[in-house]
């Protein structure tokens, strides 16, 4: 049987959503699917906290080893986590732009019936999370995708890091590329599960 695919797409400026999904995407292969880790390319005037200028210097030199997203792997995934940083309680404007450029795909119904979920960091405990991951969800709402929530739906999102029903988030403290493990433990059970439920709707779309 072919194997559900899952395209794991991130923009980072220091390294913390990109942490966030390095593990969704080793999750979700171990799950057994066929993963495209993908991040969104940096603008070309780089926003940044200051002080976190080193951090994202750093991660463009290593972000040059990860593919650039394509609206094909959107196109190709049975199922999608999307990451971004919370910027002033929204998605990153590189996040939004891709987000933009899928109209070509997504207005025919090209993203309909996939499994789509997000996960967000921002620097503080109450700066964002949820509106940035609800902003995220308006657009899979026009995508006619099936948006998967965390909810309460498993003991690790009681863990004291985690907690977040809308979707998995860490708090950075501006802090370069540090996720508590907690938040990597959400963000993989968030991966495993966007995996279980994108391998039935694959098998309901091929039976469609
Ligand atoms: C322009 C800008 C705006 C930001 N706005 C917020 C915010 O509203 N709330 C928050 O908690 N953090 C905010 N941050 C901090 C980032 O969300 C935080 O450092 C995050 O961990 C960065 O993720 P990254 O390491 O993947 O780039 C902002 C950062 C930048 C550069």
């Amino acid at each position: 049987m072919a194997m559900t695919k899952i395209a794991v797409i991130y923009y980072s400026s220091t390294g913390n959503v990109a942490k966030l999904a390095e593990a969704a995407a080793a999750a979700a292969e171990k799950a057994g699917a066929e993963v495209r880790l993908r991040r969104i390319a940096d603008p070309e005037r780089e926003t940044f906290v200051p002080g976190t200028e080193t951090a994202v210097e750093v991660l463009r030199e290593r972000n040059l080893t990860i593919p650039e997203a394509e609206l094909d792997d959107l196109a190709w995934a049975d199922g999608i986590l999307i990451g971004s940083p919370v910027r002033f309680g929204l998605p990153a404007a590189p996040v939004s732009a891709f987000i933009d450029s899928t109209a070509p795909l997504s207005i025919p119904g090209g993203l309909a019936n996939k499994a789509v979920s997000a996960f967000t960091s921002g620097s503080a405990p109450h700066g964002g999370h949820e509106t940035t991951i609800l902003a995220l969800h308006n657009a899979f709402c026009h995508w006619g995708s099936l948006i998967l929530a965390n909810g309460s739906t498993d003991p690790v999102l009681f863990q004291p890091n985690n907690g977040n029903p809308y979707g998995s988030s860490a708090v950075s403290r501006n802090r370069p590329g540090q996720v508590h493990e907690e938040n990597l433990a959400a963000v993989e059970y968030q991966a495993r599960r966007v995996v279980q439920v994108a391998s039935l709707v694959r098998n309901l779309n091929a039976a469609a």
